[in-house]
């Protein structure tokens, strides 16, 4: 295809990326881990509650758990103290006259309806307590199955198990959890001037920075990655590449060598061995992405996306479709693209034909957060976008004025 054809075939970012979505095919299979090696894992199936949360009535307080009617009657008697319940023990039942010393945690004596904090209650000399001030019924008592009930759904199939969802699970009493295989992505970098960190530097001669950043990106999202290293940049050499990725891996990432000059293979290579879905998106960075499937001899084919290797084109191009595409590939639910809107605190030209993403910090003194550029916006600056809080979204042909609102996709949304 020739440059001007890539450039009229564009695509819409949400086309792109819905198209992407569309076409991901969920990984099969399930394996049942325990809870510590489970951080990160997609869950595999619904979990319901097992028990009542809380699974008895117990205590938010240190202090004293008595009837409210008796205290009353008490008067300026008080109320004796008669029993003493500890976090953990067994449920028990208030005698019939007197309170009882109660712990936080500690399931209330049967009978009690009220539980006063320590710091709200004097001790005379007989050992009787006495309340300061009003106390109301119920107060901090935390009921049996107030928070969910046994059998209420927790957590759908397709959640990340992150820290606090394990924690529920946890709470639940559940030692193991069903979760889908990882995926494995087969790495690969494409460029006859690339040189690995470590080695002396070569006038000419380009390090290698997009195998580290999605081989992190990759791990985060919980893949495993077979990273190729560098492949040459000839056709039979990314052939060969390809055919040992597709063989190995559930899918396959490579960058560079994905625009239209003649020493860019990747797409000629795709269609030669599979099929192309698309080529080539409306956005700046990140304009020649190609996405299509590797055929492999069952319907489907491997997933093969082929990122640009200027390295901001790369990570622009995972955050906004390699990334949706590999979650539901891992069984996992894609969210939408979160936007909030920033006033701009420069003005810019718009970029012709294509949806500007640029790298912005954000100053919050103001009541709307202000964008302001990271740094240098070219698709091989890396600085700016190691330093930007998010991107300032630019629609195609739209010069951006200082002072005007515009939506603003924040950079966390895209971690993990
Ligand atoms: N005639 C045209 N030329 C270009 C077009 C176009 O439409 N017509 N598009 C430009 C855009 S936009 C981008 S983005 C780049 C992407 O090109 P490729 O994906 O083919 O990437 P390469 O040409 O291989 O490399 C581009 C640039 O990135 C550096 N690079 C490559 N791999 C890495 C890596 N692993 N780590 C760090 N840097 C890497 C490479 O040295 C080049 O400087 O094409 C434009 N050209
Ligand atoms: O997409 Mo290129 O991404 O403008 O440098």
């Amino acid at each position: 295809m020739s440059c001007a054809n890539l450039g009229k075939a564009l695509l819409d970012l949400e086309v792109a990326r819905e198209r992407m979505i569309a076409a991901a095919r969920p990984i099969q299979g399930e394996e049942r881990l325990a809870l510590v090696r489970a951080a990160g894992r997609v869950l595999a199936c619904d979990m319901t509650a097992q028990l009542d949360m809380p699974g008895v009535d117990n205590s938010a307080m240190d202090g004293y758990a008595f009837r409210l009617a008796e205290l009353k009657a008490a008067g300026e008697e008080g109320l004796p103290v008669v029993m003493r319940v500890p976090a953990g023990a067994a449920v028990s039942a208030l005698p019939d006259t007197g309170c009882a010393r109660i712990f936080t945690g500690a399931p209330v004596p049967e009978g009690a309806d009220c539980v006063i904090p320590q710091e709200r209650v004097t001790l005379d000399g007989e050992g009787h307590m006495h309340v300061i001030g009003e106390v109301t019924s119920g107060a901090n008592i935390r009921r049996r199955g107030e928070e969910y009930r046994g059998g209420d759904a927790l957590l759908s199939a397709g959640s990340t198990l992150d820290a606090p969802a394990l924690a529920m699970l946890a709470s639940q009493g559940f030692a193991e959890v069903p979760v889908l295989p990882r995926l494995t992505a087969a790495l690969i970098s494409t460029g006859d001037e690339l040189l690995e960190p470590g080695l002396p530097y070569a006038p000419g001669r380009v390090y290698n920075s997009n195998r580290v950043m999605l081989q992190a990106l990759l791990e985060r999202q919980g893949c495993d990655v077979l990273d190729l290293g560098i492949v040459a940049d000839t056709s039979e050499a990314l052939r060969e590449a390809f055919v040992v990725a597709r063989d190995s891996a559930d899918l396959v990432i490579c960058t560079g060598g994905v625009s239209v000059g003649e020493e860019d293979h990747v797409r000629p290579v795709l269609d030669e061995l599979g099929g192309l879905v698309f080529h080539g998106v409306a956005i700046k960075p990140g304009k020649p992405f190609a996405f299509g499937f590797l055929d492999d001899g069952t319907p489907e084919g491997v997933p093969m996306i082929g990122l640009p290797g200027n390295p901001v084109a790369s990570l622009v191009g995972w955050q906004l479709l390699a990334r949706p595409f590999i979650q539901r590939c891992q069984g996992r639910a894609v969210g939408v693209l979160q936007r909030v809107t920033a006033r701009a605190g420069f003005s810019r030209r718009g970029s012709p034909g294509r949806c500007e993403l640029l790298r912005v910090t954000l100053d919050w003194q103001g009541g709307l957060p202000v964008a302001f550029l990271a740094g240098g916006q070219g698709s091989h600056m890396l600085r700016a976008a190691s330093q930007a809080h998010g991107y300032l979204m630019m629609a195609a042909d739209t010069d951006v004025e200082e002072g005007h609102e515009y939506p603003y996709l924040p950079a966390g949304q895209f971690d993990g």
